[in-house]
């Protein structure tokens, strides 16, 4: 067994305990010698109760390796995907999956759902399903499965990159695309080589790092307006990470490193609402594709068009006004709309959210974060969103 593989359990826990308790748990963790060696224990690290080394990138996706097939499903779902932004592909990008994966029986049991229909639909909708690892949160709460497994606050990172590398093989291995959202600015390089459409949420979308890293990434990535509803800054976020830049990252051995980026010309907006209502709607859709227009070049997939989220401020996240969204989204469409070039959906196989709890007290396929749309409701509204695919062309 790898160094890496061994746990220890409750440490972090034990720490918290003994800071309640009035004691000082720097005095007898590892990294505190370390500081105290070099002469700085006193002034450095105050506030950190533990750094526990995490696999490298190299070891997880040793460990779970993307086979040739997968592979070359990542590849050309890519280039599909970044066809249909640029209008060369006529069909739909639909993201849909659930707002957030916690059980992973779940989430490939959703995706073999999910394949069956794209047998039928993938001729007029590019699915692609919504596998999000990584939690952004207002103010707190869970973190997903990555930052926590166990959904009981252990915080077990190195079981959640493992586990989630699991679900992204078997949803692979269904036969469909993912889509995540990217938060952490280190964890790209754990799974991002199985992710054909990335998004920078609307929490992050101003923020100088998540830029940098989509100018790294390799596939297309959409930003999210601000949840106040500012669109400027998802442009300028299109037209920064379309530079090069050079920045704080890691290499695949896990090492510090200056990371060199090209510059990703493939990223787009999403209009997702705010916390002042919606912003899907035709004139809204129009003001956005104006704006963009201004500030990127014509030919670019941010100018030709943009991914509208039904959910969060879209539908006040509520899955019924969700559904609402999406059947007025695939009127518009069918009545001949351009500049919609996906949409974005929360569902899941049970329909609504439960209050975060220990794994073994959740409801089978219900989220734990927002509320999704059900499995036999999103059935309905893929189809409806393929047929007005079809009469968009006729
Ligand atoms: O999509 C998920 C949530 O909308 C996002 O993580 C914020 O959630 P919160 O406001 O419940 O923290
Ligand atoms: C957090 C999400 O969205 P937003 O950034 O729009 O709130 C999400 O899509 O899970």
């Amino acid at each position: 067994m790898e160094s890496w593989q061994e746990s220890k359990p409750g440490e972090a826990q034990a720490a918290q305990e003994a800071i309640h308790q009035g004691r000082n748990p720097l005095v007898e963790s590892e990294f505190t010698r370390w500081e105290d060696e070099v002469g700085v224990g006193r002034i450095v690290n105050r506030r950190v109760i533990e750094l526990d080394p995490l696999p490298t990138p190299a070891q997880v996706l040793t460990e779970y390796p993307l086979d040739k097939a997968a592979q070359d499903l990542v590849l050309s779902s890519r280039e599909d995907i970044r066809s249909v932004l640029l209008g060369r592909d006529d069909r739909l990008l639909v993201i849909v999956g659930p707002c957030s994966i916690h059980d992973p029986q779940a989430a490939v049991d959703y995706a073999h759902r999910l394949a069956e229909l794209n047998s039928k639909l993938n001729d007029r909708l590019l699915l692609v399903m919504r596998a999000y690892f990584e939690k952004p949160r207002t103010t707190v709460g869970w973190k997903g499965l990555i930052n926590d497994p166990d959904v009981d606050g252990s915080h077990n990172i190195k079981k959640g990159l493992l586990l989630a590398r699991r679900v992204l093989l078997a949803i692979l291995g269904a036969g469909l695309p993912v889509a995540t959202e990217f938060l952490e600015p280190t964890s790209p390089q754990f799974i991002s080589d199985a992710i054909s459409w990335g998004a920078i949420g609307a929490r992050n979308t101003e923020s100088q790092v998540h830029r940098q890293l989509a100018s790294g990434l390799s596939m297309p990535i959409g930003f999210k307006n601000a949840t106040d509803g500012d669109i400027g800054v998802a442009i300028d976020s299109c037209y920064t990470a379309a530079q090069p830049h050079t920045f704080f990252g890691i290499n695949h051995e896990g090492r510090a490193s200056a990371v060199q980026t090209l510059g990703n010309p493939e990223c787009h907006l999403v209009l997702r609402g705010s916390s002042h209502g919606p912003n899907c709607d035709v004139e809204s859709v129009r003001i956005a594709l104006e704006q963009a227009r201004k500030k990127l070049p014509r030919a670019s997939a941010a100018a030709r068009g943009l991914v509208i989220d039904a959910s969060h401020g879209n539908s006040g996240k509520d899955e019924g006004r969700q559904a609402q969204v999406i059947e007025e989204l695939s009127a518009r469409i069918a009545a001949g709309e351009r500049g919609i070039s996906g949409v974005m959906m929360e569902s899941f196989i049970v329909g609504g959210a439960q209050p975060t709890a220990p794994l073994d007290q959740l409801a089978y396929g219900q989220s734990i974060t927002d509320r999704c749309i059900s499995w036999p409701r999103t059935a309905e509204l893929l189809s409806l969103l393929a047929q007005a695919v079809e009469e968009r062309r006729s």
